[in-house]
């Protein structure tokens, strides 16, 4: 007999969709999982206003499979010019459940930005006000900080005084990758939470280099030490509501993974709850994957938890080589490999 496990449908609290024909190349493996998604606003151009969100959200919710009730969770894109009426206008909306703090140049499609903080006080304290929270890619860019530190240079520099100025914010510390991040947040007030990717729990930075450069394992923020993915996989096992399930599944086609200059990303949600359950099992806490999975992100964004469940099991299966995508390919994570459990 094989390992089953019943578990409450799981969101997933940090997606990259895209857009046109990539989004409906990879929607339907999100929907199958998930009953909602924080869909990350990182289009070109960027997902700005309210307008944009609930444009985006009628592209997503158009090429739906059909019969499924998947929620997509919108959010904004902060930038120097965000106001406080495009704050309150979001909260109005009832569509809109974040807003993304990305720091211009620290990731993919990040040029549109926060170049500094200190441009950003009327929309923080709107969110403060309104209780929108935060969702933040916790690097800084700058060019003489090594790259494997620019999460714990951050928190530093910019999350400590963001906390500490902005009392009432709610804030997201988006796919944490080291154990100053899992630390932090630990120690940080309740109104602070933190997701974390599959990815990061299952890899080292070493995947990167196997045999020779992995371009499909690399992501921002980068894969780090063992030290660092022991941190994370103690923090989503620990039970605290503080750490929950996002897959940061974020898909890019073949030819710009596979290219002199690489895109940051790998795709995950072809197995968006599997992998997770494969990194619980490894060290015994399945018992503690419903939790992450599917209780405490709904708890911090204040929405009901879903009604339905999903069932695992211990079976492995083979992963395809490449996924159709937008006329080009898609090379999922474990791409020609094997994953120990599957969706019932
Ligand atoms: N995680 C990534 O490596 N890439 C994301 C952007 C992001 O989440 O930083 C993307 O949009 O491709
Ligand atoms: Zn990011
Ligand atoms: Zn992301």
């Amino acid at each position: 007999m094989s390992k089953v496990i019943t578990i409450t449908r799981p969101d997933d609290w940090h997606l990259h969709l895209r857009d046109g024909a990539a989004l409906s190349a990879v929607l339907p493996d999100t929907v199958q999982r998930f009953g909602r998604a924080i869909v990350m606003p990182n289009l070109r151009p960027p997902v700005t206003n309210v307008e944009l969100a609930a444009a985006y959200r009628e592209r997503i919710v158009r090429v739906l499979p059909a019969g499924g009730s998947f929620d997509p969770l919108m959010t904004l894109y902060l930038t120097d010019r965000t106001s406080a009426e495009d704050i309150v206008r979001a909260k109005e909306s009832g569509i809109v459940h974040g807003v993304k703090l990305y720091p211009a140049g620290a990731t993919t499609n990040s040029d549109s930005g926060v170049t500094n903080l200190g441009h950003c006080v009327k929309a923080l304290e709107a969110m403060e006000k309104h209780g929108i929270p935060l969702l933040v890619h916790a690097e800084v860019t700058d060019a003489d900080i090594d790259v494997f530190d620019r999460e714990k240079v951050f928190i530093d520099r910019n999350m400590v005084p963001l906390l500490e100025r902005f009392q009432g914010l709610r804030v997201v510390f988006e796919h944490i990758t080291t154990k100053d991040a899992a630390d932090f947040v630990t120690q940080a007030p309740g109104r602070v939470a933190a997701t974390i990717t599959a990815h990061h729990l299952l890899m080292n930075r070493n995947a990167m280099f196997a045999g020779g450069m992995r371009p499909h394992h690399y992501c921002l923020p980068v894969l780090k030490r063992e030290e660092h993915r022991e941190s994370l996989v103690a923090a989503a096992i620990s039970g605290s509501p503080k750490f929950f399930l996002g897959t940061d599944s974020a898909p890019h086609p073949k030819s710009a993974k596979e290219a002199a200059c690489g895109c940051a990303g790998m795709y995950t949600a072809h197995a968006g709850i599997e992998l997770y359950a494969e990194a619980f099992d490894a060290v015994g806490a399945l018992d503690k994957l419903e939790g992450f999975s599917s209780f405490y992100g709904a708890d911090f964004y204040g929405l009901p938890r879903n009604a339905d469940q999903i069932t695992l099991e211990k079976v492995e299966w083979n992963v395809p080589e490449s996924l159709p995508f937008a006329g080009d390919e898609l090379i999922p994570l474990r791409a020609g490999g094997v994953i120990s459990w599957r969706l019932k």
